[in-house]
């Protein structure tokens, strides 16, 4: 299947956006790239995009900018974190993305059986300081102690990206002062553009109301056409 005209490459859109898509790479729960990323591009349908590019305008006066690590998830790609679930577990996976849970925990909280990534609308993203350097270690904990910015730079949400915790929670108890008004930040600015959060996950957004609320795509994410990669 192809992509429908309806989608467009974020990049396309607004090439100020971070992207960090975690799941093109190994550096995610499962620990190898997942099937159906053929490239590290944000796709989102164009309805999203552009209300994305309208909150990365509104934040710009801040300072701030939008890091994005999934938006469009193929089916495929689903039924792969379902498979990954019945296999044992990873150990270093486990100590980074969900210490305190087993795998069966996971589903269908904190990791769809159906997402709503496959509709085209949801994408997962947090916040960062524009003048910020692009870090990216690997390998720890989500849960650890942040002061003002995350192991990859962004800023301070009490977890780090894909952290399948209580503590990931939007509106869990004991997070700092400054956690709660960085997540409240995120929330406000999406809110404002029409973006809806979802409670269990600070990081996961949806477009609303969402051009396809029960269509549920399976292309896979190729490169741009142009070839451009960054
Ligand atoms: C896996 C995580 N990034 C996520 O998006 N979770 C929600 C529940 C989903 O899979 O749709
Ligand atoms: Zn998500």
């Amino acid at each position: 299947a192809e992509m429908p005209d309806d989608f467009v490459y974020l990049r396309d859109v607004d090439p100020s956006i971070r992207q960090d898509m975690r799941y093109a790479g190994s550096d995610n729960f499962t620990g190898a790239a997942v099937p159906g990323y053929k490239a590290a591009e944000c796709i989102l349908l164009r309805e999203a995009a552009d209300a994305l590019k309208a909150v990365q305008a509104d934040l710009k006066p801040k300072g701030l900018t939008l890091r994005v690590y999934d938006c469009y998830r193929p089916t495929q790609a689903v039924a792969a974190f379902v498979a990954w679930a019945k296999k044992p577990d990873d150990p270093d996976a486990k100590a980074v993305h969900y210490p305190n849970l087993k795998k069966t925990d996971l589903f269908p909280g904190y990791i769809a059986t159906r997402s709503g990534h496959s509709r085209g609308a949801t994408l997962d993203l947090t916040l960062e300081p524009t003048d910020g350097a692009e870090t990216h270690p690997r390998g720890i904990n989500c849960l650890a102690p942040e002061k003002d910015f995350a192991p990859d730079g962004s800023l301070a949400m009490g977890t780090s990206f894909d952290c399948f915790d209580v503590k990931a929670n939007t509106q869990t108890p004991g997070l700092t002062t400054n956690e709660m008004e960085n997540r409240a930040l995120l929330r406000d600015a999406m809110a404002a553009r029409g973006f809806k959060n979802y409670p269990l996950e600070w990081w996961h957004y949806t477009f609303e109301p969402e051009p396809y609320p029960n269509t549920y795509f399976n292309f896979p994410i190729l490169p741009r056409p142009d070839g451009g990669n960054g």
